[in-house]
């Protein structure tokens, strides 16, 4: 029997998601059609937002409060740019500053956001409100159900607290950007001002551009404009802006902003419950608050790479040694391949969250006492010769993906930036639950039960390749994974399995602590060879090579993937199928060379099956 590829294939759905999903009255669709996706791509929402943004400039009223709407991704007090102008605005007028959190679960849903980013962002919160509490401005939290009414229910918030202008960061998904829009207007035709601005990159997009003032599809050119812009205006880019002023104490005596101090941060978001046990293990592995991440920073500048360091255990735990010359960043060229060390900074949770400021990273890298609110400060070393310079080069990768979700929005609506390689015959449908425009081609169950058998044994790390298998063990187990294994087991799911990289896209979104559509996306879609600046589709990993080179000491599969503990030398790597057997370790699901043919025959041609 054939069936199309909408029909439900239903391997591990994280339980969460699937309660929400059960409800029939919210179905997000996930793939556009290429023609929506072109629509969208030659009228950016970014652009109509700003527009929307400057044109409300004018219209201010004078009010009781100024309003700041903090996201998921700007959880911070410090160098918060958004929070720091709303503040001044609030000083000048002598009025309260109120910070408002909209919690919308069907958001959370409709962009395969897990239980574990879900509770840190509420850890982060209940953080957020005792500092903000210190200087008398509250933290309203509020829980809209319905995603749609969420404009509304911002703007009749905005209302309530009688506020002259609402103050946020931009987010740069199409869904946000068109919320986003939806309430500047609303709040401009109310005389209320709307003002967002630009946070989340160290450069933000647009800026970066090609001669043409086209966006780069290409990295390396994109970084090297990047740092030389950078370099030529220091305290612009990497202004350190102000922390908030407090209000006066009398605004917990007053009727209408008392109530908001006793606004409580919820414990857990209906849908997005996390079991115990795990709650247990994050809050260790990776502990909520700008303090942490700072520390998180300095050890990363100052000390060196721990093996001990690699499974789910205390970022901040006692042990680590300090050392200039050998310290995680000074050896960062070198060393940022290897798993088997905590050899990279662990920073991308707190980045993704807003926890910390892309800027400070980058600050952090110049000379101690450096003022880069001063002008003519120094130079950002973004080489590739140094490990600072190749660290700084990463931070960059991270404002190139948001440049290219802002300049191409069609990766944000489920199509791959090459459309060409929508016809790539992929194992099995798009997605589970592909709420898709345009139907998928006819799709045998035989088929669908082997894809989803596949994607089970990929996603619980029992696929018979040992690094594949620690990746996948090491994802579920701490919500991170080291970049290089991102990469293998990307690669390996999209060329051997032939899995559509949506499908692992989601996967990677629901148990990633720092999941972030624009490096997820970018990240996929490289491995996929559907993406900017992608990986050839004829450079298909090795998972055997990739792994000698990625552990070779073999401690990362070794603490993963407990079955092959005892295994020394080169059969770590690739057990022979009488040692697997012996010690309970699955063979190989699929053999490396035959599906690198398969892989070649189908992206050569794409509709080829
Ligand atoms: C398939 C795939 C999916 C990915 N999904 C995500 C994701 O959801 N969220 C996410 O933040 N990163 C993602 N990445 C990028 C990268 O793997 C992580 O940012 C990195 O592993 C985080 O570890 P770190 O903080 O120790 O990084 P470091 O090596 O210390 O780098 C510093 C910072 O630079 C940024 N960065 C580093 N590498 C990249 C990169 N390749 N692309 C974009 N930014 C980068 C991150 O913010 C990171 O914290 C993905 C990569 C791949 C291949």
């Amino acid at each position: 029997m054939l069936l199309s590829s909408k029909r439900a294939l239903s391997p591990a759905t994280s339980s969460s998601s699937k309660r929400l999903r059960t409800s029939p009255a919210f179905r997000p669709k996930k793939i556009a059609s290429s023609e929506a996706a072109a629509a969208v791509d030659s009228d950016p929402p970014l652009s109509k937002l700003l527009k929307v943004v400057e044109d409300g400039k004018a219209t201010r009223k004078s009010g009781q409060s100024v309003v700041y709407w903090m996201r998921m991704g700007d959880l911070r007090i410090s160098d918060n740019r958004a929070l720091s102008l709303a503040s001044a605005h609030a000083k000048k007028s002598n009025i309260p500053l109120v910070v408002v959190f909209m919690l919308s679960p069907q958001d959370y849903l409709a962009h395969d956001r897990g239980a574990r980013r879900i509770d840190f962002t509420l850890r982060n919160l209940a953080l957020i409100k005792e500092s903000l509490g210190t200087l008398h401005i509250p933290l309203h939290v509020v829980t809209q159900p319905n995603r749609r009414t969420l404009p509304q229910a911002v703007i009749a918030l905005v209302e309530e607290l009688d506020a002259s202008a609402i103050y946020a960061n931009i987010e740069y998904e199409v869904d946000e950007l068109r919320r986003d829009t939806q309430v500047c207007k609303a709040a401009k035709s109310k005389g209320i001002g709307a003002i967002l601005v630009h946070d989340k990159c160290v450069v933000e997009p647009g800026v970066v551009e090609t001669k043409q003032n086209r966006a780069y599809s290409v990295y390396t050119p994109y970084q090297k404009v990047w740092l030389t812009k950078l370099n030529a205006d220091i305290p612009h880019f990497l202004e350190n802006c102000s922390k908030p002023h407090p209000n006066s104490e009398s605004v917990r005596k007053t009727a209408k902003f008392a109530k908001l101090f006793d606004s409580e941060v919820p414990e857990s978001v209906s849908g997005f419950e996390m079991d115990p046990a795990d709650h247990t293990k994050m809050e260790q592995v990776w502990p909520a608050g700008e303090t942490a991440a700072n520390d998180i920073l300095l050890r990363f500048l100052r000390t060196k790479s721990r093996s001990s360091q690699l499974g789910a255990v205390d970022p901040l735990a006692a042990g680590a040694e300090d050392s200039s010359k050998r310290s995680r960043i000074s050896v960062y060229d070198a060393e940022r391949d290897r798993a088997d060390k905590d050899t990279t900074s662990r920073l991308s949770p707190y980045l993704a969250a807003g926890v910390i400021s892309a800027r400070a990273c980058v600050r952090a890298t110049l000379p101690p006492n450096t003022n880069t609110n001063k002008a003519a400060a120094t130079t950002v070393d973004g080489g590739k010769t140094t490990g600072v310079g190749r660290w700084v080069q990463e931070v960059a990768w991270r404002d190139f993906y948001v440049n290219i979700l802002a300049a191409f929005p069609r990766v944000s609506m489920g199509r791959p930036y090459l459309e060409k390689y929508a016809l790539v015959v992929w194992e099995g449908p798009a997605l589970e639950d592909a709420y898709a425009d345009e139907p998928g081609r006819p799709i045998s169950e035989a088929e669908i039960a082997r894809a989803a058998s596949n994607i089970e044994k990929w996603k619980s790390g029992h696929t018979g390749y040992p690094i594949v298998d620690a990746g996948m063990r090491c994802l579920n187990e701490m919500g991170y994974l080291h970049n290089r294994l991102r990469m293998i087991v990307a690669m390996f799911l999209t060329k051997d399995l032939m899995i559509d990289w949506r499908v692992g896209e989601k996967y990677f979104m629901e148990k990633l602590m720092d999941g972030d559509l624009a490096s997820n996306n970018g990240g996929w879609q490289w491995c996929a060879s559907t993406g900017v600046d992608p990986c050839p589709y004829f450079r298909i990993f090795n998972p055997h090579s990739q792994s000698t080179k990625a552990d070779p000491t073999g401690d990362f599969i070794r603490r993963h993937v407990p079955e092959l503990s005892s295994v020394r030398g080169p059969d770590l790597h690739n057990p022979p199928a009488l040692v697997a057997d012996k010690l309970g370790y699955p063979r190989p699901i699929v053999k490396h060379d035959e599906a690198r043919v398969r892989a070649l025959r189908r992206f050569k041609d794409p509709g080829t099956a």
